[in-house]
């Protein structure tokens, strides 16, 4: 399937007076994980939440895979993980699981969620209320939950918040065996490194996207050794 399946078209969106979103574009194919970076503020989680249909743009369109949000009938192709965890606190690790994986309908889920518990190295605390989680443990969970299902698309908030190095590079390797495997994942960070693993980044700045290109790419066009470099010079030259 060589089509887009993220296709974002002159997205505006203002808050009050601030204009946050100035005519975004982003088509993205399939089985890519596209890294989306940008400062603090830039509008990073206003574009997934108007990709989902959580926010209205003010105007301009976004489509997953070929439809308009929200629609119902995608939400179970779509993991998607919140910056702020959204979890039933008095509940277990476990019980969180089985009761998302309900909504998306996976009734015979046990197998799924050993393997998705492990990635996020969650096995040992699965029997314990989230409450008593630690905000990475809090983190990794939501990242579990959004990893539930026959996902065709991931859109991640900053995943790995909390994480450690380890963990972190595992699952990385988890998002990239899913890529392989077809799925278009959709992630945003301020950790550079992670930005380093994409296929492609696209940098929000001054409420553009004024790159989006694979990380080797960039570099060459900065003329640097990191993305983080990039980074730094694309915000000198606004
Ligand atoms: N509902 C809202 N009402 C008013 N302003 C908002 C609202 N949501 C976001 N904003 C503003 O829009 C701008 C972009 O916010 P957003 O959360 O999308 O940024 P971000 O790039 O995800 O930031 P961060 O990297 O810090 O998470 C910020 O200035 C924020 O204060």
């Amino acid at each position: 399937m060589g089509q887009n399946v993220i296709e974002i078209s002159h997205l505006m969106k203002k808050f009050a007076a601030q204009t946050v979103l100035n005519d975004i574009n982003l088509q993205i194919a399939n089985a890519k994980i596209i890294g989306l970076i940008g400062p603090s503020g830039a509008g990073k989680s206003t574009i997934i939440k108007i990709i989902l249909g959580m926010e209205l743009p003010d105007s301009g369109s976004t489509k997953l895979l070929g439809k308009q949000m929200p629609n119902r009938s995608l939400l179970n192709k779509i993991g998607y993980m919140a910056q702020s965890d959204a979890l039933y606190e008095q509940l277990t690790g476990l019980e969180n699981l089985k009761f998302f994986a309900g909504m998306k309908k996976l009734h015979h889920a046990t197998s799924l969620i050993d393997h998705i518990a492990e990635v996020v190295d969650l096995s040992d605390a699965l029997d314990k209320r989230v409450i008593n989680y630690s905000g990475g443990m809090k983190r990794r969970l939501s990242l579990a939950i959004a990893l539930l299902g026959d996902n065709q698309i991931l859109i991640l908030d900053e995943p790995t918040v909390g994480v450690d190095p380890a963990l972190r590079k595992k699952i990385w390797s988890e998002l990239q065996r899913l890529r392989d495997q077809g799925m278009t994942i959709l992630v945003t960070t301020h950790v550079m490194s992670e930005a380093e693993l994409t296929d492609e980044v696209a940098l929000l700045m001054d409420g553009k996207i004024i790159e989006f290109d694979q990380p080797e790419k960039l570099k060459e066009k900065y003329q640097v050794k990191t993305v983080e470099e990039v980074f730094l010079k694309a915000e000198e030259t606004l």
